[in-house]
């Protein structure tokens, strides 16, 4: 292995697979930190941790043990992956895991860049962008766990971090990586350890991924992952995948703007429903009764708990939000659970705790990394029988759970049958 990736949800562990396996790096997600070695083959190897809200110093254990163990793999460089939207809060995690493995690594110009120009995320000034709004004015100032009330990503970044933070502005980024080495040396010079760097476009990324070759740690979205193939000697290529044939079924526990609107155009073409908190949480609906009525519907069918705003806060309201999002997320894993055991074989999942708890709930040790169906979300292949797609609250078009349905049942783009050759927890990108 390589490249040791670190992630800190699930949706985001594959957004970074993605990007890797198609700079055509051979990339495997593992759940959690594997309790045995990576098959030789591997170029970079992701470990997904559910680390991004957890206790800080919880975070910083799981995060230590997965650098262990992707350095036993023998990885020479490696990655921490957090969101595009930098989702923490004053007292962390992203800062005290970023300083926990630079101490580890010994690593003196830690770049810090969320950018991913692909999705919208862009970093200017040290400031980021979400689209054409700061993202301290894009919606994400009212995410229920990680409010982002300041766009300024040196200026959140400080009170999570022992170390002082720098900054490479857009000036040095366009000039390219030759002066971005540089600039990350005079911050380096001028006492700075984790460095904000400037990118808008994928261009930039790329550059960046070039100065960034010979340092032990970058941390970042998927965006600055862009480059660092080329670095290991690997070009861009498609990603081999074999569909897989068979029922699809959607869970959706994201309340994303994004998200909300995908249920909405999907409900008007595919069975679609409801799945009231209420009644999870209180025990009057079944995970088995909606496997049930999953596998017995047509089409591409979808169970969602989605729900706006206003019915999210009631619904914390009355039961504390920490007890209803683990009734909800232990309810979608059960439902997987029966949905596969009564023969499921396509499952798309929305949302990044959502798609964690489904993972964990099936227990998928292992995820090849397949062709991506929107940007930031790839194709997963976890068992010789069964694929998936997990994607982050706030990615994918309008027509996701369709599409994403299309790419996983897609044929081997040699036209090859699925295989059932390989068994769980073996399997080669
Ligand atoms: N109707 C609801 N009322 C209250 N909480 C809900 C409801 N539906 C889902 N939830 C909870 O809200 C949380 C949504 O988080 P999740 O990470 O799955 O989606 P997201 O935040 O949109 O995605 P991402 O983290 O990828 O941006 C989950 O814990 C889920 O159980
Ligand atoms: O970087 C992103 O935005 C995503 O991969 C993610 O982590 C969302 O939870």
């Amino acid at each position: 292995m390589l490249l040791g990736c670190i992630g800190d949800d699930f949706t985001g562990s594959s957004d970074l697979a993605n990007t890797l396996a198609k700079g055509g790096m051979r990339t495997v997600q593992y759940t959690g930190v594997p309790t045995r070695d990576a098959a030789a083959d591997v170029q970079a190897g992701v470990v997904a941790l559910k680390s991004r809200s957890i206790d800080v110093r919880e975070a910083v254990a799981q995060s230590l043990a997965a650098l262990e163990w992707l350095r036993a793999q023998g990885c020479t460089q490696f990655f921490f992956k957090y969101c595009s939207t930098f989702d923490s809060t004053p007292l962390g995690n992203i800062g005290p895991v970023a300083d926990a493995l630079a101490d580890a690594l010994d690593a003196h110009r830690v770049i810090v860049c969320p950018a991913f120009p692909g999705t919208g995320r862009s970093i200017y000034q040290g400031h980021l962008f979400v689209n054409d709004t700061l993202l301290s004015e894009s919606g994400m100032q009212n995410h229920p766990v990680t409010p982002m009330t300041d766009a300024d990503i040196r200026r959140w970044l400080a009170p999570q971090t022992r170390f002082s933070v720098g900054h490479v502005g857009a000036g040095d980024v366009f000039a390219g990586a030759a002066q971005i080495g540089t600039a990350l040396e005079a911050q380096h010079e001028a006492g700075h350890r984790l460095i904000v760097v400037d990118a808008i476009r994928d261009a930039d990324l790329l550059e960046i991924g070039k100065a960034a070759r010979d340092l032990p740690l970058i941390t970042g979205g998927s965006g600055v992952a862009l480059g660092l193939p080329a670095n290991f000697g690997c070009t861009a290529a498609q990603v081999p995948w074999t569909g897989q044939g068979g029922k699809a079924v959607a869970l959706s526990g994201s309340c994303s703007n994004a998200t909300r609107a995908q249920v909405a155009h999907h409900a008007r073409t595919h069975p679609a429903r409801e799945i009231i908190a209420a009644d999870v949480i209180e025990g009057r609906l079944s995970a088995e009764e909606i496997a049930d009525w999953l596998i017995a519907a047509e089409g591409v069918p979808l169970a969602y708990s989605s729900a706006d705003p206003q019915a999210v806060a009631q619904v914390q309201e009355t039961f504390g939000g920490a007890r209803a999002s683990e009734a909800l997320e232990a309810f979608f894993a059960d439902v997987a659970r029966h949905a596969v055991a009564k023969g499921a074989t396509r499952i798309i999942t929305a949302g990044g705790e959502t798609s964690g708890a489904v993972v964990e709930g099936l227990a998928l040790e292992t995820l090849e990394i397949g062709p991506e169906i929107d940007p930031g979300v790839p194709a997963l292949r976890a068992r010789p029988d069964l694929v998936v797609a997990l994607k982050s609250g706030n990615f994918g078009a309008e027509d996701f759970f369709a599409k994403a349905d299309r790419v996983l049942g897609a044929p081997h783009e040699r036209g090859e049958a699925a295989r059932t050759d390989l068994p769980a927890g073996q399997i080669a990108v």
